[in-house]
């Protein structure tokens, strides 16, 4: 929990929005909060492993569209579980869908990309933990990645799930860590630790803990007190652009890739043998 010495009104305001998102009304998915710099904390709070389904997604998505409103100098994206940023996609969001909702999960996950890629604020990620398949994608939308240095690791391991990476999902690797490391990085699913995740460029900088994450992401998002916001904003979102057109071009294409990828017998009957192999897990821990 950040002990931060001011809250805004307009963060109350965001923080009623986003409990009322959530799908559990009681509890909201993510913790929101502002300093009195102007720089928000979104904090995942979806136990146990904050895996991405709708609500958490559109979530996200409305927060970050809160606090652009809002001015907000820049956010950091975090987690409240230990050891863990996100496990990526809701398995369960794909396991013998429901198709409607299986669309609507496409779009969240395709809204959240655009979002947080073509985000007018500074973003960044503070990744104290696992940060597999979906929340990489996640993390490689944002600005800026600080990771802590152990047994935290991040990397696109969709094969391992039986979902080949799809093209837009290879381009935003790419953009970060060109095409050499992305080639071995998606044909071997490998998981980073930190200190190589560096040395790819999938993170920006190695912090000792989370604490130390969430300092280097501030100091990273006030980098840009020089610059006139509307500038840097115009600057990032031009170099950007090739990649949101051709995504809004593709989208419908996208969708039904995707869908076909999730409905296909073969890619069900894999992840039956995944999520047992998950439950199995935590049964031979408990022995
Ligand atoms: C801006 C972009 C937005 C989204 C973009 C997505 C774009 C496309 C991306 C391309 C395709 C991506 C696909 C995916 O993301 S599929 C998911 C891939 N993730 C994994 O394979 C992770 C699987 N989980 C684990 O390896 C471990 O659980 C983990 C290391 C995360 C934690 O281990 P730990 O030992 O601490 O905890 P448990 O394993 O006991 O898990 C606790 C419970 O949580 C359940 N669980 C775990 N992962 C998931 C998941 N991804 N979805 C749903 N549920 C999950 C697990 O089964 C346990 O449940 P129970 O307590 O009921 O047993």
């Amino acid at each position: 929990m950040f002990h931060l010495r001011k809250v805004s009104r307009d963060v109350a305001r965001v923080a009623v929005k986003t409990r009322r998102l959530s799908s559990a009304p009681e509890r909201s998915l993510v913790d929101l909060s502002v300093d009195k710099e102007g720089i928000a904390i979104v904090q995942m709070q979806r136990a146990p492993v904050n895996s991405l389904n709708i609500e958490l997604m559109r979530t996200i998505c409305d927060s970050v569209s809160d606090l652009e409103k809002d001015k907000c100098k820049g956010m950091i994206l975090t987690s409240a579980s230990p050891n863990i940023f996100s496990a990526g996609m809701d398995l369960m969001e794909l396991h013998n869908p429901d198709m409607k909702r299986l669309e609507e999960f496409s779009k969240s996950m395709f809204d959240l990309v655009l979002k947080l890629f073509g985000s007018k604020i500074v973003t960044t990620a503070a990744i104290d933990g696992y940060s597999g398949a979906g929340a990489c994608v996640v993390a490689l939308a944002l600005d800026y990645r600080s990771m802590t240095a152990g047994k935290a690791r991040i990397g696109l391991n969709d094969t391992a799930v039986g979902i080949p990476p799809a093209k837009w999902v290879a381009d935003l690797m790419t953009r970060t860590m060109g095409q050499r490391n992305t080639e071995l990085a998606l044909t071997s699913s490998f998981m980073f630790p930190a200190e190589r995740a560096l040395q790819v460029g999938l993170v920006d900088e190695v912090a000792k803990d989370k604490e130390d994450a969430v300092e280097r992401c501030k100091k990273f998002i006030k980098l840009y007190d020089n610059i006139l916001p509307a500038v840097r904003t115009h600057t990032k979102l031009s170099l950007r652009q090739d990649f949101i057109v051709e995504f809004e071009k593709n989208r419908e294409q996208y969708l039904k890739d995707f869908m076909n990828t999730i409905t296909n017998p073969a890619f069900q009957n894999g992840l039956d043998i995944y999520i047992s192999s998950l439950k199995q897990k935590k049964v031979k821990a408990a022995a």
